[in-house]
């Protein structure tokens, strides 16, 4: 007896220190979780950086975020101040206007601060030397932010764009020399083809229009050219079921770009709502589609699957964790990055060739010339586009004014020392490339303006800190894959289209850059567009340009 109690003694002891270690345990976590933004806000105010003090401990600054951009979006649509943005020196920094808080707290608190995402410390950085600093680490310890991947999985799923570590380095390893120039090289044609649809429906326009000048939208034409060259570099012959990925990948990154991201809670995603059903439906239906063509290809050639990034990534699946999963979101993650940039920075490209006609006129020349226009112009091969350096200045100028991509993002996922700061883990890291872009200090005076004679001699030469002061296509180890590619189907869609046509902006074209995932024309892109044979008359084209002044 006194044994049975003297053993219930004991076993409550111990439950009594289980639970008083429980206890301790928690409130040894919650208390350093409590105090981790004063640790770190800490150790970067002793490097000499402060910023904006979180409003509340579980939303950092995000309230005051979301009520600047609230207040914004109520300010401009009672200016109803899209389409004028860019009169008087050009085209300004619209970032301003989007990021209004980012703008604010330089002001107060200069190149480099601190501003907080719910409890994660973020570093906002303008200060070239520090970027140049980022550019260089090639640390797995640093990499994309873990918020994107969480918030974003239909879309990126864990493919290049948004893993990190070993995980990324083998991707990266496979993908990138799929978009190597020595590739691109053998593409030229296949853009020429992809390009043919837009050609056709814009000279049947011109044709069936009064005078012979046509009003067109030009956008969903620009993205299906841009989704058809993706298609045809990606999957070869398998690529005309690329439009049923299409139309469900564009309808899945509606869905994702609104809300922002960084405003998102993340969990909410699981909540079975209509529009997370929807978004998990389009998910299921393009693993799908993209596993039926792997699966056809595979059937179709056996064991050499081929010379293009299908083939590629079907060949080096095997000896990935996840086979399925690795080929699924790599086709996503190409068709992705490679799309929408790629047709956005089109459709900004003839908006500012519209808009400057006499930038077009000289473009136009070149692609003639290059071409051999007297006797009628010849489809571009690789050597032409290549010769075509004003057509390539003009594209570079166009990144610069509207980069589709704002920011550049890393997390640190250990103490990462960059030159002379010391960011610990945990921190993100945001260079806002549109800003660094219309920087005075690097671009000078004429930094709002259109033009591409800066790029004449180079960017080194076009800037101070190029660097820092360029990088439409990002930073370092995680430069964009793509960016030959990117650059050749710019330049060939450009040439078809000067060869044929001659361009103007209809006076309906509202310029008000937006962020969806990307920076987009708001309103689309309309556009007045006659032969460059035809005797049409001018009306239409010049009027239209009085409203761009730079
Ligand atoms: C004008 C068009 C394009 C622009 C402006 C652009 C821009 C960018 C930017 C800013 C990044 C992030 C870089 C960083 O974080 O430092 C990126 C990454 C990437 N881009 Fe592009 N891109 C374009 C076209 C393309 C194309 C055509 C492809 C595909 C063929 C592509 C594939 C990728 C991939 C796979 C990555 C992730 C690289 C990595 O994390 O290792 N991009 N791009």
């Amino acid at each position: 007896m006194v044994q049975e109690s003297m053993v219930t003694m004991e076993s409550f002891s111990l439950s009594l220190v289980a639970v008083g270690s429980a206890a301790a345990l928690v409130y040894l976590c919650v208390a350093a979780w409590v105090s981790w933004p004063r640790r770190v806000g800490e150790i970067f105010r002793r490097q000499g950086i402060d910023g904006p003090p979180p409003s509340s401990f579980l939303m950092g600054n995000l309230s005051e975020m979301q009520a600047r951009v609230q207040q914004h979006a109520v300010a401009s649509a009672a200016e109803d101040g899209a389409g004028d943005l860019h009169k008087g020196d050009g085209f300004d920094d619209y970032c301003k206007r989007i990021f209004p808080y980012f703008d604010k707290w330089r002001k107060a608190y200069g190149d480099t601060y601190l501003y907080w995402l719910r409890q994660r410390p973020a570093l906002y950085v303008t200060d070239p030397e520090l970027i140049r600093e980022i550019g260089r680490c090639v640390s797995l310890d640093m990499g994309k932010p873990t918020y994107l991947q969480k918030g974003q999985e239909p879309i990126f799923g864990a493919g290049v764009l948004k893993t990190n570590g070993a995980c990324w380095a083998r991707q990266r390893k496979v993908i990138a020399p799929e978009f190597y120039m020595a590739k691109v090289r053998g593409m030229v044609g296949l853009m020429v083809a992809a390009a043919q649809p837009l050609l056709r429906s814009w000279e049947d326009s011109v044709d069936g229009a009064k005078g012979g000048v046509a009003a067109v939208d030009v956008d969903a034409d620009i993205r299906s050219f841009s989704f058809d060259v993706i298609s045809r570099a990606c999957f070869g012959d398998d690529h005309s079921r690329g439009r049923e990925i299409f139309l469900r990948l564009r309808a899945l990154s509606g869905f994702m770009s609104e809300p922002s991201v960084i405003f998102t809670i993340p969990s909410l995603r699981y909540l079975p709502t209509a529009k997370n059903r929807r978004i998990w439906r389009l998910t299921q239906e393009i693993r799908s589609l993209i596993l039926e063509i792997a699966r056809g290809r595979r059937a179709a050639t056996g064991d050499s699957p081929g010379p293009d990034f299908l083939g590629s990534i079907i060949d080096n699946s095997g000896d990935q964790p996840r086979p399925d999963d690795f080929v699924v979101d790599n086709c996503k993650n190409i068709y992705f990055a490679g799309h929408e940039t790629t047709a956005v920075t089109a459709t900004w490209c003839l908006m500012l060739l519209a808009a400057h006609p006499e930038w077009q006129d000289r473009a136009r020349a070149e692609v003639l010339d290059v071409c051999g226009g007297a006797t009628g112009a010849a489809d571009p091969d690789f050597d032409m586009i290549s010769r075509m350096k004003t057509v390539g200045m003009v594209v570079q100028e166009t990144l610069r004014l509207f980069p589709p991509s704002s920011f550049v993002v890393r997390e640190t996922f250990g103490d990462i020392r960059l030159g002379q700061l010391l960011a610990p883990k945990g921190t993100y890291l945001f260079v806002p490339v549109s800003t660094m872009h219309h920087d005075a200090a690097s671009w000078g005076p004429t930094v709002h303006r259109f033009d591409p004679d800066r790029f004449k001699n180079g960017v080194a030469a076009a800037c101070k800190n190029p660097q820092a002061a360029f990088m439409p296509f990002g930073l370092g180890a995680r430069t964009c894959l793509g960016q030959n590619l990117a650059i050749v189907e710019v330049k060939t869609l450009l040439a078809v289209i000067l060869a044929r046509f001659a361009i103007a902006l209809s006076p309906d074209y509202r310029h008000s850059p937006a962020f969806r995932l990307i920076i987009e024309p708001e309103f689309g892109l309309r556009l007045h567009i006659r032969r460059i044979d035809a005797t049409a008359t001018q009306d239409g084209f010049v009027k239209s340009n009085d409203r761009l002044v730079s």
